[in-house]
């Protein structure tokens, strides 16, 4: 391990703190572009984070990397999960989640993900359906459902690193604050409602937290306002990561008080729903240099990664922190680029120690929303995922090929 300023706070793992011999070695057994995900370092997290809420339930929002080894790592944890379709619910029972530790928190839920949310509820007993529209509670009733159900709430208070991940102020999530209470009051006719739910959006960091306070206060009080009895008050999650290298990490211990004392007294449990934060920095992504290119501007490096591999930058214009691992020599500036026809295809400028075709970059914090969002724009297939654990390391999801590309092509006959 290489030693950086901060590497011994235990709330933060920076590129620097991977052992390049071990990225090394992986890449050149599983080729490239690579991502590596470390399961110790999700155990830590969620430890860490699940010690910050003492009295807290934490929901592992699925959605920031489904990988079952990952999902079953933190079943292993006690963690429950937050699951955005019936497909990550699939995921979560198929990784030895039971019902009752299974919320399902589709947004606007295609008939066919509805159905089988339903099937899900009453094949995994406890399961919750959590809706944002009475029109979905419309829907499960069409279905027949009388089971668990949360209501989904916009907080009208967003939080998060960019504006296309605010969704608490965002109308297309959750019913308005102002009709919750009646719905809920009349859902509970039908219905076993046990919970209500807002989440403020995604990367919210030290600076950013006077909102996610302003929603968890608000949650509270429509908590305290209510003549149903609530089992929990979930109040989303969205906590940050630091992707610069001087950034901070968040200080938990005092995001968990602001969020105790911000909620008041509830006879409810408390819900927190991280997803980013418990995987973020246990993954990397892996790619080579192939082109090194001098122009009057800068050095553009050609890598096999791209936004394809990971999305983040030419999405929100995420920075991601980039090391050569096959140099120490001094750094230079450099645009790093991917394989993929357009602009947006880059992962920004980056001083990289003497770049040479071949060499092994790192691209840090990768664990969160880097696979999960991969696509196969470009006919370009989706990278392989490489588990490790201790000594150990296993394919999570083998590289595609590009018979997994064309494999729902059908031929059109027409003449
Ligand atoms: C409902 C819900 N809960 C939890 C999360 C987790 O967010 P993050 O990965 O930022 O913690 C999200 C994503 O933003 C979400 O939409
Ligand atoms: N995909 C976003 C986070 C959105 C979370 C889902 N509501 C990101 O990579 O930052």
């Amino acid at each position: 391990m290489m030693a950086e300023s901060d590497t011994d706070n235990p709330d933060v793992r920076r590129l620097s703190d991977w052992s390049e011999g071990r990225l090394e070695s992986l890449a050149q057994e599983y080729g490239t572009p690579l991502y590596v995900t470390d399961l110790g370092r999700v155990r830590e997290n969620y430890r860490r984070f699940s010690a910050a809420f003492p009295n807290a339930d934490v929901h592992y929002a699925a959605k920031a990397n489904t990988s079952r080894a990952v999902l079953r790592t933190l079943e292993a944890e006690d963690s429950s999960v937050e699951c955005a379709s019936a497909g990550e619910a699939e995921r979560a029972v198929a990784a030895g989640f039971e019902g009752e530790r299974v919320h399902y928190t589709a947004v606007n839920p295609p008939a066919e993900d509805l159905d089988r949310a339903v099937e899900l509820a009453d094949e995994h007993p406890g399961l919750t359906i959590t809706v944002g529209a009475a029109d979905t509670i419309d829907r499960l009733a069409e279905r027949g459902y009388d089971g668990r159900l949360c209501l989904r709430v916009n907080p009208g208070v967003g939080a998060g690193h960019h504006e296309k991940v605010r969704t608490g102020a965002d109308a297309k999530f959750g019913v308005p604050y102002k009709r919750a209470a009646e719905l809920l009051e009349s859902a509970a006719n039908d219905f076993d409602v046990v919970g209500i739910h807002a989440h403020a959006g995604s990367g919210i960091s030290g600076d950013d937290l006077s909102n996610h306070r302003e929603l968890v206060s608000r949650m509270g009080e429509l908590a305290r306002s209510l003549d149903i009895p609530l089992e929990f008050v979930d109040v989303g999650g969205g906590f940050g990561v630091p992707y610069r290298p001087d950034e901070s990490p968040l200080d938990l211990d005092s995001v968990a008080a602001a969020t105790r004392d911000a909620l008041g007294n509830i006879d409810a449990t408390l819900v927190v729903e991280p997803g980013r934060y418990l995987v973020a920095d246990a993954g990397v992504l892996l790619t080579r240099i192939n082109t090194v290119k001098e122009t009057p501007e800068i050095t553009v490096l050609g890598v096999d990664a791209g936004m394809t591999t990971l999305a983040r930058p030419a999405l929100y214009d995420a920075y991601h922190h980039v090391r050569n691992l096959s140099s120490d020599a001094p750094e230079i500036e450099t645009t790093i680029a991917g394989p993929i026809c357009e602009s947006s295809d880059t992962f920004g400028e980056h001083t990289v120690a003497d770049p040479e075709r071949d060499d092994l970059l790192a691209i840090g914090n990768a664990g969160a929303y880097g696979y999960e969002m991969a696509s196969q724009y470009n006919s370009r297939p989706r990278p392989a995922v490489v588990v490790v654990d201790g000594d150990r390391s296993a394919v999570a999801h083998r590289r595609e090929t590009l018979s997994d590309v064309l494999a729902t092509e059908q031929e059109v006959n027409w003449r």
